[in-house]
């Protein structure tokens, strides 16, 4: 399976194709349009997210409901494209009646200068609107469509925030994908300690009144994976490697690590190793996951779970120093309307590229054309693992 976005950020809208999918899987467009709403959602968006009201339209590769294996287009509509008409139409020279809304101090933090210095732009905004983050509601809408095929095989996948800023608002011990849900569900920052929420959304706003912004960390948990996708052969077939290349791909993203992170640096091996176990009922287990389901750039059967960090949003409303690059003079960056932070919305971005990457995994590893034979195939897999 492989997949393509395009899409300006005000341009009319965004699109999607997935190749490599397989016949004769029953698509929900409802449970594409959740999960679209859900990263609308989180306390500290900016203004953009009360115009959107992102939905998915699906052009090809999809009848009656039900994948045909040909390629899948998916497109979402951006709303404030209306706004932006004239500065965005794809054809036709510029009304010189119209400003163009031309953006020539780079942001510190954002693509802006090196997109222009590398493109050779001198309107930055040729590199503000695919560089925005607004493309990853698409990769959102086509980690939703993966994650239907991989609920469809019993695998399940939920993403929580679990700091903002300085504040940790973590959980204690690994919760269950249901237990997320429900955790989740109840407050609008996605954190598991509901008495962290009033102080968070206090924070928030301190900042928003500050002119400035903040990063995070979330965590996904794909649970119900079965050992041995991935491969230890050769480093360009090892999941971990590829799970966490699709993290980093994901705008803001700064860091990844499994199960225990960076602390497992810190300990010695005994705390550190998953002991192996063996019943007639489960097969093999552990009793542990530090290392979050991965040995030999495999999965090993328990839990995936992957940490992500992200950067403060790099825009601020007390703009930081910059270069206008047509008159080399000093000046503060550009503002443009802005998130303060958007921890909440990218913990369900990287839930979608874990999906993502997850899928295409199962998919290079059994018969993909025709859903019915790749379940056939999993399970049949599924309970050779039992019985080794
Ligand atoms: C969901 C989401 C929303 C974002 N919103 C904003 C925003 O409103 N303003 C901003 O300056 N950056 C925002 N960002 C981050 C920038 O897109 C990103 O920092 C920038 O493109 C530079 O890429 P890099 O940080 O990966 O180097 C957002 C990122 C994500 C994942
Ligand atoms: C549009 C989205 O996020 C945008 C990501 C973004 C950036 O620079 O990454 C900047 C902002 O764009 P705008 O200036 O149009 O408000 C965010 O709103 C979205 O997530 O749907």
């Amino acid at each position: 399976m492989i997949y393509l976005t395009a899409g300006e950020s005000h341009g009319p809208e965004l699109t999607g194709v997935i190749e490599g999918f397989p016949a004769g899987l029953t698509l929900s467009i409802e449970k594409i349009n959740e999960k679209l709403h859900a990263r609308q959602c989180g306390y500290g968006r900016g203004y953009r997210q009360k115009i959107e009201k992102d939905e998915v339209k699906i052009t090809s590769g999809v009848r009656h409901g039900v994948t045909l294996g040909s390629p899948i287009t998916l497109r979402i509509a951006n709303i404030d494209h209306k706004h932006w008409g004239e500065v965005m139409k794809p054809i036709g020279a510029p009304d010189p009646e119209v400003a163009m809304r031309e953006v020539k101090k780079p942001r510190p933090g954002h693509a802006d200068l090196v997109g222009g210095m590398k493109y050779g732009h001198r309107d930055l905004r040729n590199v503000l609107e695919r560089s925005s983050a607004r493309e990853t509601a698409m990769r959102v809408a086509i980690g939703a469509v993966c994650t239907q095929l991989l609920n469809q095989l019993g695998i399940t996948i939920a993403g929580y925030v679990r700091s903002i800023g300085p504040i940790e608002a973590d959980g204690e011990r690994l919760l269950s994908p249901d237990e997320i849900e429900q955790a989740i569900a109840l407050n609008d920052l996605r954190i598991v300690d509901q008495d962290k929420v009033e102080q968070i959304h206090e924070f928030i706003d301190r900042m928003k009144k500050a002119g400035d912004t903040l990063g995070g960390v979330v965590r996904v948990v794909a649970s119900n994976v079965p050992a041995g996708l991935g491969s230890y052969i050769s480093w360009n077939e090892k999941l971990d490697a590829k799970i966490a290349a699709a993290v980093l791909g994901i705008n803001a993203f700064k860091g990844v690590s499994f199960g225990d992170g960076f602390e497992l640096s810190r300990r010695s091996g005994s705390n550190v190793m998953d002991q192996i176990y063996w019943d007639k009922e489960q097969g093999w287990y552990r009793s542990s996951d530090h290392l979050g389901g991965f040995e030999g750039g495999m999965t090993n059967g328990m839990p995936i779970i992957v940490n992500a960090a992200m950067k403060p949003i790099p825009t601020l409303y007390k703009p930081l120093h910059s270069v206008a690059i047509d008159s080399k003079e000093e000046q503060k960056a550009s503002i443009e309307r802005s998130d303060v932070t958007a921890i909440v919305p990218a913990s369900l971005i990287i839930e979608s590229v874990v999906a993502i990457e997850l899928c295409k995994i199962i998919l290079d590893t059994f018969d993909c054309s025709r859903f019915h034979r790749l379940k056939k195939q999993y399970n049949d897999y599924c309970e050779e693992l039992k019985n080794y």
